[in-house]
């Protein structure tokens, strides 16, 4: 299990986190939510023993972090938020290192992910591009069939087709009972994989708990153009302006409401996911 109990964490006269509390168990993935600047990659920080928190607890299988990091270390896959390894190593020079390091990796899952990903490893790590460079880290946190997994934005920089195979290779530890911890910004990628979310702010956890409530604050935005407005849409907040529209759909009116706009007349459609910062002014005005 991951647990952290209020966690405080100062950078000088600045906050880096105020209190921030939550708990994974095995089998869950945890998405920890916020915008930037909220918290996230310095409550990770401590969690992988990077960093001494000033208050509370951040404990890995009851060792605490970050003194007892040599405990759970072999058992931990980390994903950097910024990826920076050995610049001058071919890819397969570092995997040859990485064997070494953790003795018992088994080859033909190291061979499945490095071609589930694409991961050129005749290329030394400095010549590859931010995406690359990326898959390489998942490489590396995932290869070893780490029991705890912390990932700092592991998607940022992924291309959509990459980001699926990496929610699936993900899929495959969580059914084997990884611990598993999930920094992003993207409400909607922690909607699709988590089980549970955390959403921080301004160094505090503001909400938490089972993913089906993030699904009622959720909103889509639909943009609806050259729309003959009918009736039946009134009841649907909007904004308008000459045919266009903008309706803010909870996604569980929105089957109703897709039903709905198929009786009406309409030039274009486009969904799109309301901004995680847009989300947090609203909660903020409540
Ligand atoms: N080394 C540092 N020195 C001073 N302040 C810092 C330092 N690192 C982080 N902070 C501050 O701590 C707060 C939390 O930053 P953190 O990097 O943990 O946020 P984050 O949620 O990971 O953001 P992002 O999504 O932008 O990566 C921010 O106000 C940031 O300015």
């Amino acid at each position: 299990m991951i647990v952290v109990q209020n966690l405080k964490k100062y950078y000088g006269k600045n906050v880096g986190i105020e209190d921030v509390s939550l708990e994974v168990k095995e089998g869950e993935i945890l998405g920890l939510i916020g915008p930037n600047g909220a918290g996230k990659t310095t409550t990770i920080r401590i969690l992988m023993g990077f960093l001494s928190p000033d208050a509370g607890k951040a404990l890995i299988s009851g060792k605490s972090m970050p003194k007892e990091i040599d405990f759970v270390k072999k058992n931990l896959g980390y994903i950097p938020g910024e990826v920076n390894f050995y610049g001058d190593m071919k890819i397969k020079e570092f995997l040859k290192f990485n064997r070494a390091f953790y003795k018992k990796i088994d080859l033909k899952y190291e061979r499945y992910i490095v071609e589930t990903l694409g991961i050129d490893l005749n290329k030394k790590f400095k010549e590859l591009s931010l995406g690359n460079k990326k898959k390489v880290a998942i490489l590396q946190a995932l290869v070893h069939k780490p029991k705890y997994l912390i990932l700092d934005e592991p998607t940022s920089g992924l291309d959509p087709i990459i980001q699926q195979k990496f929610y699936k290779l993900l899929d495959k530890h969580k059914k084997n009972r990884a611990v598993i911890l999930f920094s992003s910004h993207i409400l909607s990628e922690v909607e699709k994989l988590c089980d549970k979310f955390a959403m921080i702010k301004d160094g505090k956890i503001i909400m938490s708990g089972e993913i089906s409530k993030l699904r009622d604050i959720s909103i889509k935005q639909v943009h609806i153009y050259g729309l003959n407005f009918c009736n039946s849409l009134e009841k649907y907040p909007y904004k308008k302006e000459d045919m266009d529209y903008i309706f803010e759909i909870k996604q569980s009116q929105m089957k109703e409401f897709l039903k709905e706009i198929l009786n009406c007349e309409f030039k274009d459609i486009e969904i799109k996911n309301q901004a995680l910062e847009d989300i947090f002014l609203k909660m903020y005005r409540w």
